[in-house]
Protein backbone atom coordinates (compact mmCIF):
# COMPACT_ATOMS: atom_id res chain seq x y z
CA UNK A 1 0.00 0.00 0.00
CA UNK A 2 3.11 2.71 1.14
CA UNK A 3 3.92 2.50 -2.52
CA UNK A 4 1.56 3.40 -4.02
CA UNK A 5 0.48 6.01 -1.90
CA UNK A 6 4.09 7.78 -2.23
CA UNK A 7 3.57 7.67 -6.19
CA UNK A 8 0.62 9.90 -5.22
CA UNK A 9 1.95 12.12 -2.49
CA UNK A 10 3.01 15.19 -4.56
CA UNK A 11 -0.76 15.67 -5.37
CA UNK A 12 -2.69 14.80 -2.78
CA UNK A 13 -0.17 16.77 0.29
CA UNK A 14 -0.44 20.18 0.86
CA UNK A 15 1.79 22.09 3.62
CA UNK A 16 -0.12 24.07 6.73
CA UNK A 17 -0.97 27.60 6.27
CA UNK A 18 -0.15 29.66 8.38
CA UNK A 19 -3.15 32.41 7.51
CA UNK A 20 -5.44 30.09 9.16
CA UNK A 21 -3.33 30.65 12.27
CA UNK A 22 -4.29 33.98 13.59
CA UNK A 23 -6.18 35.83 15.83
CA UNK A 24 -5.96 39.08 18.72
CA UNK A 25 -2.71 39.53 19.45
CA UNK A 26 -1.23 39.69 23.23
CA UNK A 27 1.83 41.93 24.73
CA UNK A 28 5.20 40.37 25.19
CA UNK A 29 3.78 40.09 29.00
CA UNK A 30 0.30 38.08 28.50
CA UNK A 31 2.29 35.38 26.50
CA UNK A 32 0.85 33.43 23.98
CA UNK A 33 -3.16 33.31 25.28
CA UNK A 34 -4.60 31.26 22.26
CA UNK A 35 -4.65 28.04 20.26
CA UNK A 36 -2.83 30.05 17.19
CA UNK A 37 -0.08 30.73 19.45
CA UNK A 38 0.49 27.71 20.76
CA UNK A 39 -0.05 25.44 17.56
CA UNK A 40 3.21 24.15 15.36
CA UNK A 41 3.05 24.12 12.08
CA UNK A 42 5.07 21.16 10.00
CA UNK A 43 5.60 20.78 6.61
CA UNK A 44 4.95 16.40 6.24
CA UNK A 45 8.40 16.54 4.13
CA UNK A 46 10.03 17.44 7.81
CA UNK A 47 8.53 14.32 9.21
CA UNK A 48 6.84 14.03 12.10
CA UNK A 49 7.34 16.57 14.94
CA UNK A 50 8.79 14.44 17.90
CA UNK A 51 7.33 14.37 21.47
CA UNK A 52 4.24 15.92 19.80
CA UNK A 53 0.84 14.68 21.36
CA UNK A 54 -1.55 15.92 18.60
CA UNK A 55 -1.80 15.97 15.00
CA UNK A 56 -3.99 18.08 12.72
CA UNK A 57 -4.99 16.84 10.09
CA UNK A 58 -7.26 18.30 7.05
CA UNK A 59 -9.22 16.26 4.72
CA UNK A 60 -10.07 18.39 1.72
CA UNK A 61 -12.48 16.80 0.04
CA UNK A 62 -15.80 16.74 -0.94
CA UNK A 63 -15.74 14.30 -3.71
CA UNK A 64 -17.20 11.44 -1.53
CA UNK A 65 -20.05 14.10 -0.80
CA UNK A 66 -20.73 14.85 -4.78
CA UNK A 67 -21.05 10.93 -5.07
CA UNK A 68 -23.40 10.45 -2.69
CA UNK A 69 -25.78 13.46 -4.38
CA UNK A 70 -25.03 15.46 -1.51
CA UNK A 71 -24.88 19.37 -1.47
CA UNK A 72 -21.29 20.85 -1.63
CA UNK A 73 -19.10 22.68 0.42
CA UNK A 74 -17.07 20.15 2.37
CA UNK A 75 -13.70 20.52 0.93
CA UNK A 76 -13.46 24.01 2.54
CA UNK A 77 -14.14 22.64 6.00
CA UNK A 78 -10.96 21.98 7.37
CA UNK A 79 -9.97 25.38 7.08
CA UNK A 80 -13.51 26.59 8.27
CA UNK A 81 -12.70 24.68 11.37
CA UNK A 82 -8.90 25.64 11.76
CA UNK A 83 -10.21 29.38 11.95
CA UNK A 84 -12.00 28.67 15.20
CA UNK A 85 -9.87 26.54 16.92
CA UNK A 86 -7.04 29.18 16.29
CA UNK A 87 -8.90 31.75 18.28
CA UNK A 88 -9.85 29.55 21.41
CA UNK A 89 -7.82 30.63 24.45
CA UNK A 90 -5.30 27.80 25.20
CA UNK A 91 -5.56 25.95 28.40
CA UNK A 92 -3.34 22.86 27.47
CA UNK A 93 -0.18 23.60 29.08
CA UNK A 94 2.18 20.83 28.60
CA UNK A 95 0.41 19.48 25.79
CA UNK A 96 1.81 20.15 22.17
CA UNK A 97 -0.24 19.98 18.78
CA UNK A 98 1.19 19.56 15.30
CA UNK A 99 -0.96 21.18 12.36
CA UNK A 100 0.42 18.59 9.55
CA UNK A 101 -1.15 20.18 7.05
CA UNK A 102 -4.13 18.95 4.90
CA UNK A 103 -4.82 16.11 2.58
CA UNK A 104 -6.11 17.18 -0.64
CA UNK A 105 -8.50 15.78 -2.96
CA UNK A 106 -7.85 16.31 -6.70
CA UNK A 107 -9.85 16.11 -9.25
CA UNK A 108 -12.12 13.04 -8.69
CA UNK A 109 -9.03 11.38 -6.80
CA UNK A 110 -10.78 10.71 -3.67
CA UNK A 111 -9.44 7.07 -3.33
CA UNK A 112 -5.55 8.65 -3.42
CA UNK A 113 -6.66 11.28 -0.77
CA UNK A 114 -7.93 8.12 1.22
CA UNK A 115 -4.61 6.71 0.90
CA UNK A 116 -2.85 10.09 1.36
CA UNK A 117 -4.80 10.17 4.79
CA UNK A 118 -4.20 6.35 5.85
CA UNK A 119 0.23 7.39 5.48
CA UNK A 120 -0.17 10.22 7.89
CA UNK A 121 -2.35 8.59 10.15
CA UNK A 122 -0.25 5.06 10.47
CA UNK A 123 2.91 7.12 11.14
CA UNK A 124 1.36 9.22 13.49
CA UNK A 125 -0.31 6.89 15.51
CA UNK A 126 3.43 4.42 15.49
CA UNK A 127 4.99 7.16 17.08
CA UNK A 128 2.42 7.69 19.82
CA UNK A 129 0.37 10.86 18.78
CA UNK A 130 -3.24 11.11 18.19
CA UNK A 131 -4.36 12.32 14.54
CA UNK A 132 -7.08 15.39 14.92
CA UNK A 133 -8.52 14.86 11.23
CA UNK A 134 -10.82 17.67 9.96
CA UNK A 135 -13.62 16.71 7.22
CA UNK A 136 -14.66 16.55 4.53
CA UNK A 137 -17.10 14.13 3.78
CA UNK A 138 -17.46 11.18 5.85
CA UNK A 139 -15.41 9.34 3.74
CA UNK A 140 -12.83 10.53 5.34
CA UNK A 141 -13.50 7.16 7.76
CA UNK A 142 -12.17 4.88 5.28
CA UNK A 143 -8.88 6.21 4.73
CA UNK A 144 -8.94 7.18 8.36
CA UNK A 145 -9.47 3.39 9.43
CA UNK A 146 -6.91 1.99 7.24
CA UNK A 147 -4.25 4.26 8.55
CA UNK A 148 -5.70 2.83 12.25
CA UNK A 149 -5.64 -0.28 11.16
CA UNK A 150 -2.00 -0.92 10.00
CA UNK A 151 -0.68 0.83 13.24
CA UNK A 152 -2.80 -1.32 15.44
CA UNK A 153 -2.02 -4.97 13.83
CA UNK A 154 -3.02 -7.93 16.48
CA UNK A 155 -5.20 -5.63 18.42
CA UNK A 156 -9.09 -5.38 18.66
CA UNK A 157 -9.97 -1.88 17.08
CA UNK A 158 -13.67 -0.54 17.99
CA UNK A 159 -15.30 2.23 15.81
CA UNK A 160 -17.38 4.41 17.57
CA UNK A 161 -18.99 7.42 15.25
CA UNK A 162 -21.85 9.99 16.51
CA UNK A 163 -23.84 10.02 12.96
CA UNK A 164 -27.62 10.48 12.49
CA UNK A 165 -26.79 8.00 9.50
CA UNK A 166 -25.19 4.50 9.69
CA UNK A 167 -22.33 5.16 6.45
CA UNK A 168 -23.03 1.20 5.82
CA UNK A 169 -24.38 1.78 1.84
CA UNK A 170 -22.69 -0.93 -0.04
CA UNK A 171 -20.68 0.10 -2.44
CA UNK A 172 -22.50 0.27 -6.24
CA UNK A 173 -19.58 1.60 -8.55
CA UNK A 174 -17.56 4.11 -6.87
CA UNK A 175 -17.34 4.83 -2.87
CA UNK A 176 -19.03 7.60 -1.37
CA UNK A 177 -19.21 9.90 1.54
CA UNK A 178 -22.29 6.92 2.66
CA UNK A 179 -20.55 4.05 2.70
CA UNK A 180 -17.32 4.21 4.68
CA UNK A 181 -18.35 1.61 7.53
CA UNK A 182 -19.48 -0.69 5.26
CA UNK A 183 -16.72 -0.21 3.41
CA UNK A 184 -14.54 -1.46 6.67
CA UNK A 185 -16.90 -3.95 8.10
CA UNK A 186 -16.31 -5.62 4.02
CA UNK A 187 -12.89 -5.95 4.81
CA UNK A 188 -12.85 -7.79 8.12
CA UNK A 189 -14.23 -8.05 11.66
CA UNK A 190 -14.73 -4.45 13.17
CA UNK A 191 -16.99 -3.48 16.34
CA UNK A 192 -18.47 -0.52 14.95
CA UNK A 193 -21.30 1.25 17.60
CA UNK A 194 -23.57 4.36 16.10
CA UNK A 195 -24.78 7.14 18.76
CA UNK A 196 -27.79 9.02 16.96
CA UNK A 197 -29.35 7.36 14.11
CA UNK A 198 -32.35 9.25 13.06
CA UNK A 199 -34.87 6.17 11.83
CA UNK A 200 -36.22 8.62 9.10
CA UNK A 201 -32.88 8.89 7.55
CA UNK A 202 -31.78 5.34 7.47
CA UNK A 203 -33.94 3.31 5.16
CA UNK A 204 -34.98 -0.23 5.94
CA UNK A 205 -32.29 -1.95 3.89
CA UNK A 206 -29.90 0.07 5.65
CA UNK A 207 -31.07 -1.20 9.50
CA UNK A 208 -31.03 -4.92 7.78
CA UNK A 209 -26.99 -3.97 6.65
CA UNK A 210 -26.59 -2.86 10.07
CA UNK A 211 -28.32 -6.04 11.49
CA UNK A 212 -26.22 -8.60 9.63
CA UNK A 213 -22.82 -6.79 10.22
CA UNK A 214 -23.68 -6.73 14.21
CA UNK A 215 -23.44 -3.25 14.32
CA UNK A 216 -24.36 -1.62 17.82
CA UNK A 217 -26.39 1.83 17.87
CA UNK A 218 -28.26 4.38 19.71
CA UNK A 219 -31.41 5.95 18.29
CA UNK A 220 -30.94 9.38 18.14
CA UNK A 221 -34.12 9.96 20.71
CA UNK A 222 -32.01 8.27 23.25
CA UNK A 223 -28.96 9.92 23.25
CA UNK A 224 -30.45 12.35 25.75
CA UNK A 225 -28.24 13.82 28.89
CA UNK A 226 -30.73 12.50 31.60
CA UNK A 227 -29.85 8.93 29.63
CA UNK A 228 -26.26 9.12 30.08
CA UNK A 229 -26.52 6.38 32.81
CA UNK A 230 -27.78 3.70 30.06
CA UNK A 231 -25.00 4.83 27.15
CA UNK A 232 -22.32 4.50 29.75
CA UNK A 233 -23.52 0.92 30.42
CA UNK A 234 -23.72 0.26 26.65
CA UNK A 235 -19.91 2.50 26.53
CA UNK A 236 -18.37 1.03 29.52
CA UNK A 237 -18.95 -3.10 27.47
CA UNK A 238 -17.56 -1.49 24.27
CA UNK A 239 -14.79 -0.50 25.48
CA UNK A 240 -13.88 -3.68 27.92
CA UNK A 241 -13.91 -5.77 24.80
CA UNK A 242 -11.64 -3.49 22.48
CA UNK A 243 -8.04 -2.32 22.98
CA UNK A 244 -8.21 0.57 20.78
CA UNK A 245 -11.14 3.33 20.15
CA UNK A 246 -11.53 5.28 16.92
CA UNK A 247 -13.77 7.89 17.22
CA UNK A 248 -15.79 9.33 14.27
CA UNK A 249 -17.91 12.46 14.53
CA UNK A 250 -20.15 13.65 12.10
CA UNK A 251 -21.25 17.09 12.87
CA UNK A 252 -24.56 16.09 10.93
CA UNK A 253 -25.82 13.96 14.39
CA UNK A 254 -25.85 17.19 15.98
CA UNK A 255 -29.20 19.27 15.90
CA UNK A 256 -29.24 21.68 13.35
CA UNK A 257 -30.20 24.22 15.73
CA UNK A 258 -26.22 24.11 16.64
CA UNK A 259 -24.67 22.48 13.21
CA UNK A 260 -26.82 23.66 10.40
CA UNK A 261 -23.48 23.60 8.28
CA UNK A 262 -22.86 20.09 7.07
CA UNK A 263 -24.65 18.29 4.42
CA UNK A 264 -27.38 16.90 5.13
CA UNK A 265 -28.90 18.55 8.04
CA UNK A 266 -31.14 17.96 10.43
CA UNK A 267 -33.25 19.40 13.96
CA UNK A 268 -33.37 15.67 15.63
CA UNK A 269 -29.83 15.60 16.97
CA UNK A 270 -27.89 15.84 19.60
CA UNK A 271 -27.11 18.97 21.88
CA UNK A 272 -23.60 19.75 22.01
CA UNK A 273 -24.03 19.25 26.48
CA UNK A 274 -24.44 14.98 25.74
CA UNK A 275 -21.29 14.17 23.39
CA UNK A 276 -19.34 16.57 25.11
CA UNK A 277 -20.07 14.10 28.15
CA UNK A 278 -19.90 11.10 26.68
CA UNK A 279 -16.64 12.37 24.96
CA UNK A 280 -15.26 13.23 28.31
CA UNK A 281 -16.23 9.14 29.45
CA UNK A 282 -14.65 8.08 26.56
CA UNK A 283 -11.32 10.35 26.39
CA UNK A 284 -10.70 9.19 30.17
CA UNK A 285 -10.72 5.73 29.11
CA UNK A 286 -7.18 6.09 27.53
CA UNK A 287 -8.29 4.01 24.81
CA UNK A 288 -9.05 6.73 21.87
CA UNK A 289 -6.37 6.31 19.67
CA UNK A 290 -7.67 8.49 16.65
CA UNK A 291 -10.43 11.15 15.74
CA UNK A 292 -12.21 12.77 13.04
CA UNK A 293 -15.15 15.46 12.40
CA UNK A 294 -16.54 15.03 9.57
CA UNK A 295 -19.19 16.88 7.16
CA UNK A 296 -18.19 19.98 8.13
CA UNK A 297 -20.21 22.68 5.50
CA UNK A 298 -19.08 26.47 5.91
CA UNK A 299 -21.08 27.32 2.78
CA UNK A 300 -24.48 26.24 4.99
CA UNK A 301 -23.12 27.42 7.97
CA UNK A 302 -25.00 30.47 10.38
CA UNK A 303 -22.44 32.72 12.13
CA UNK A 304 -19.86 30.09 12.24
CA UNK A 305 -22.01 28.19 14.75
CA UNK A 306 -20.79 24.79 13.28
CA UNK A 307 -17.04 25.39 12.84
CA UNK A 308 -17.08 26.69 17.08
CA UNK A 309 -18.78 23.44 17.83
CA UNK A 310 -16.22 21.05 15.43
CA UNK A 311 -13.47 23.76 17.21
CA UNK A 312 -14.79 23.48 20.50
CA UNK A 313 -14.73 19.49 20.31
CA UNK A 314 -11.54 19.47 19.68
CA UNK A 315 -11.15 21.67 22.87
CA UNK A 316 -12.65 18.62 25.01
CA UNK A 317 -10.25 16.23 23.14
CA UNK A 318 -7.45 17.71 23.92
CA UNK A 319 -7.88 18.41 27.76
CA UNK A 320 -8.91 14.62 27.66
N1 LIG B 1 -22.51 10.86 4.60
C1 LIG B 1 -23.59 10.32 4.52
N2 LIG B 1 -24.67 10.88 4.08
C2 LIG B 1 -25.96 10.38 4.42
C3 LIG B 1 -27.01 11.40 4.17
C4 LIG B 1 -27.36 11.65 2.76
C5 LIG B 1 -28.40 12.73 2.58
O1 LIG B 1 -29.38 12.77 3.33
O2 LIG B 1 -28.20 13.54 1.68
C6 LIG B 1 -26.26 9.06 3.77
O3 LIG B 1 -25.65 8.71 2.76
O4 LIG B 1 -27.13 8.37 4.28
MN1 LIG C 1 -24.31 11.78 8.87
MN1 LIG D 1 -21.67 10.23 8.39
Amino acid sequence: MEKWIVDHVADAYRAPDPEVWTGRTTTPEQGAQYWYQNVQLRNWSEGLLPGAGFGIIGYVCEEGVRRNQGRLGAAAGAKSVRERIARMAWHHAEKTVVDYGDVVCVGEELENAQMQLALMVLHQIEAGQVPIVLGGGHDVAYGHFCGIRAATEGKNVGIINFDAHFDLRPVTGEPNSGTPFNQILDEGLVDYLVLGIQQQANTAELFTIAEDYGVEYVLAQHCRTYQLPTIIHTLERFLDRNDHVYLSIDLDGFSSAYAPGVSAPSPYGFSPAFVMAVLEYLLASGKVISVDLAEMNPVFDVDGSTARLAAGLVDVILRG
